[in-house]
């Protein structure tokens, strides 16, 4: 069994572990898994958000006024792993609409398992923002690793990685690559088969949101 690091939160709520079975599974349709990675992604950006910053601020209930908190500082920047990446991206939108978005484009090379890069595209000012990163799914970790490489190049201090469903390879290899970035997922499987699919899984995330297969 391979050692996994403390930098690695596995969301164990009945909520998630129910929608992701459902999500599992061969039978759920397109419009189904799209609906479930909303929801899922609503969870995993509360579970993620859990160390923002907060500051006090007076208001008026419509009985008397009272301190309450505000979320305080710069705002967030999710940044989406093109492409399976902008299905979690809705759901932590509806959360936190007025996050800024930065997208990396990247492919696995189906032979090698390489990243390879063809966009990028992140806000001006995201050196000085903390950057949500999200793609569904982590297994060689190949395609993380890059995408948070490009993202510390623009000066970015405090990254968490978010993903559905992680492979114990690919949390070994972020969390090697970039041992200050916290990683939220929904399960850790078994392991990565000859083609560096995710066992048991849930197939290939892009395709099954996208229905290009
Ligand atoms: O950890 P890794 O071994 O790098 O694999 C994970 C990557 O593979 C999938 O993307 P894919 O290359 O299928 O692109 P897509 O999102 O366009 O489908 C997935 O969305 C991740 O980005
Ligand atoms: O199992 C896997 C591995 C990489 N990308 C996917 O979409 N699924
Ligand atoms: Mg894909």
């Amino acid at each position: 069994m391979t050692a996994l690091p403390s930098s690695l939160v596995v969301l164990d709520h009945p909520l998630v572990q129910h929608k992701l079975t459902r999500l599992r599974q061969e039978s759920t349709s397109t419009a189904g898994f799209r609906r479930l990675t909303r929801e899922l992604s609503l969870l995993m950006c509360y579970e993620a958000t859990r160390d923002l910053s907060t500051e006090p601020v007076e208001i008026q209930t419509p009985l008397e006024t009272m301190e309450g908190r505000q979320l305080s500082g710069k705002k967030l920047c999710f940044v989406s792993i093109l492409r399976a990446g902008n299905g979690i991206l809705d759901g932590m939108l509806d959360l936190i609409p007025a996050a800024r978005v930065g997208h990396v484009g990247l492919y696995r090379d189906h032979d090698t398992l390489e990243a390879v890069e063809y966009y990028m595209k992140l806000p001006d000012d995201v050196a000085d923002r903390e950057c949500i990163v999200v793609d569904p799914m982590l297994a060689t970790g190949h395609s993380a690793a890059a995408a948070i490489d490009r993202i510390k190049a623009s000066g970015v201090r405090k990254i968490i990685f978010v993903c559905l469903l992680a492979a114990p390879e690919g949390v070994v290899c972020l969390s090697e690559r970039h041992p200050d970035v916290r990683i939220v997922t929904c399960a850790v499987d078994r392991g990565l088969d000859e083609k560096g699919y995710i066992r048991p899984g849930l197939g290939d995330a892009g395709d099954r949101l996208f229905g290009t297969r």
